[in-house]
């Protein structure tokens, strides 16, 4: 295989072009944006509210998701965007939308979410790092919430808060493990009531989630209201309104709302906006970018965080019942190291011997790769498995990972080179998603019903997509599911938070486990986003760094230059 240069070399050597000439020919005008520079703008609510009222038909949506990921990812965000210039390659008018990226992967394990290869967004540096400011934005939103629940609380707590009911931390994008569990309000007096608390990244925080679900301002300062930050001492919830800090925080993120657009390797518009991540929130980007997207193309490829069993099946349950949308059909991305991953029942992950050809490995692999083509079936939709083609692969194993989609899973399956080769690279999986729509008898349908009680909507998600044998719920879990009811938040979907490394809630177990329970810790309200969420064991709301994070490899020469960035 060639030597690929670093994705931010490739991106420094394209010629972009100005967003202003990106967006015409889906017939956006300077006058819908506002301009960041020449390369990236924000759409105006003008324009937002005009495509909103059009009557031009919305453009068909196409899911992108994975099976059981290393560490490293297997190219999802590559694959949304490769996918989207292979449509354009072939003609058609398709659309990307993105979430945009949270520091704390950047300088940690996983690095920048821009894509990678040919199939990046652009100007990669930019959305890595500052780029409209959206997630600073949302950390002060988040953080001016927190600071005036304190302050309320120093201030004579007319309200009556019981200081160890806050649910609302502090937040920081910035994977700062010290930060978890902290003891705020110490230095006397002066400062306040000592209690605990903690910090949890920006991309977990229910502001984020807000950020992602709302349609407008007004919904926006409607749903921050609604926001529940900590309960008195009768165990009535307390909101955003109640602490006075809804406008001063809808404020603060009046242009974060307004969705971020840029251009990809290939010059086509793609949609940058919201960044949760799929196992500590609903790994989706913002409704707002998908409905814009959807009236300006035929085909709109956005992505869901992590594998199947946590990013997409929120999209499913959650984004498209809250959004009114329904998936045309879903991309399942696989790769030969992931199957070898889950074959050689590997953990913690040894990205070089993944390196080592071996096609029974990733024959053993399949295991996790079927229980997530099964899962998405589920859903109604029609599945397309996209081999994602990584350097060392051989033709024997990619040909073994093919052959099995077709002959053993009767679905179809393309090898996709989109990071090696861009939009020409996906034109097999492009035209092979465009007749699963076409020729699509089956029906979209929902996982369950949200009128259902909360233990079997949550039970439903964890038999059926994640292959548990049972539910337990602990004790202060079932007080919590009984307080959820008592507030009228029985009729919500529920976010799951669960490890990533696993179908299972145990990260060291591969492929597609079964013989196991599911032990639910606590469920909450995000009643600003509209959601249940439902913890499982240990699952890190503020991830910590490796002990070589991507940080300790980068540099800026004098010119500029950024090197480390990947
Ligand atoms: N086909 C490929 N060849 C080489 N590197 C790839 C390929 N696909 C993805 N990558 C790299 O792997 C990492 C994960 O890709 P990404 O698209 O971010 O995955 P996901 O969105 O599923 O987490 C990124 O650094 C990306 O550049
Ligand atoms: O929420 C996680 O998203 P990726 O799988 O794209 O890293
Ligand atoms: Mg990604």
């Amino acid at each position: 295989p060639t030597e690929v240069p670093t994705d931010y070399e490739i991106a420094q050597q394209v010629e972009t072009r100005p967003i202003t000439e990106v967006v015409e020919p889906v017939g956006l005008t300077e006058d819908d944006l506002e301009l960041y520079g020449d390369e990236t703008a924000k759409l105006t609510f003008d324009a937002i509210e005009r495509l909103r009222n059009s009557e031009r038909e919305d453009g068909d949506v196409i899911l992108v998701t994975g099976m059981t990921p290393t560490p490293m990812g297997e190219g999802k965000t590559v694959t949304t965007v490769g996918l989207t210039q292979a449509f354009n390659h072939l003609g058609e008018n398709a659309l990307a939308a993105v979430r945009e990226p949270s520091l704390g992967p950047v300088f940690g394990v996983k690095g920048g979410a821009a894509g990678g290869g040919y199939s990046q967004v652009l100007p990669m540096e930019d959305i890595n790092l500052h780029f409209t400011g959206d997630l600073h934005a949302l950390t002060s939103a988040h953080n001016l919430v927190a600071t005036m629940l304190d302050n309320h609380i120093k201030q004579g707590n007319d309200l009556d808060i019981d200081v160890n009911r806050v649910q609302w931390p502090r937040a920081i994008d910035m994977n700062d493990r010290a930060l978890r569990e902290t003891v705020i309000g110490l230095g006397g007096e002066a400062t306040g009531i000592p209690r605990e608390d903690g910090f949890i990244l920006t991309a977990a925080s229910e502001m984020m989630a807000v950020l992602c679900l709302a349609d407008d301002l007004a919904d926006l300062e409607e749903r921050v209201g609604r926001i529940i930050v900590a309960y008195d001492e009768d165990g009535d919830a307390v909101t955003a309104d109640d602490i006075e800090a809804t406008g001063a925080v809808t404020i603060l993120l009046k242009d974060a709302l307004k969705p971020n657009v840029v251009q990809t390797i290939e010059g086509t518009p793609a949609f940058v906006h919201g960044g949760p991540f799929a196992n500590i929130a609903h790994g989706t980007n913002s409704l707002i970018a998908d409905e814009a997207a959807r009236k300006l193309s035929d085909y709109l490829i956005t992505e869901a965080g992590f594998g199947s069993d946590l990013g997409a099946e929120k999209f499913m349950n959650v984004v498209c019942r809250l959004g009114g949308m329904e998936p045309a059909a879903v991309t399942l991305v696989a790769s030969v190291r992931a199957l070898k991953y889950h074959g050689k029942d590997m953990w913690p992950a040894d990205l070089d011997a993944l390196d080592e050809a071996d096609v029974e490995a990733v024959r053993a692999g399949f295991e996790n790769l079927d229980a997530h083509v099964r899962n998405l079936q589920g859903f109604g939709v029609p599945v397309v498995v996209a081999v994602n083609r990584f350097p060392g692969d051989t033709s024997e194993e990619v040909e073994a990972v093919l052959d099995h989609c077709r002959e053993d899973l009767g679905i179809e399956a393309a090898e996709s080179t989109v990071f090696e080769e861009g939009g020409a690279g996906g034109a097999d999986l492009a035209e092979k998603l465009m007749t699963a729509i076409e020729t699509n008898e089956e029906t979209f349908e929902f996982l369950y019903d949200v009128t259902a009680p909360i233990e079997t909507k949550i039970e439903a998600i964890a038999t059926e997509i994640y292959g548990a044998d049972s539910v337990s719920i602990g004790s202060d879990a079932r007080d919590d599911i009984e307080r959820m009811d008592e507030l009228g938040f029985g009729d919500l979907p529920v976010v799951m938070s669960k490890t990533f490394h696993s179908l299972s809630d145990d990260a060291s177990k591969k492929g597609a486990p079964t013989g196991w329970d599911l032990e639910i810790q606590e469920v909450y309200p995000s009643a600003g986003a509209g959601f249940l969420v439902a913890l499982t064991s240990d699952v890190l709301t503020l991830p910590g760094l490796p002990d070589d994070p991507a940080a300790a490899n980068m540099d800026i020469d004098d010119d500029g230059t950024v090197s480390g960035l990947f």
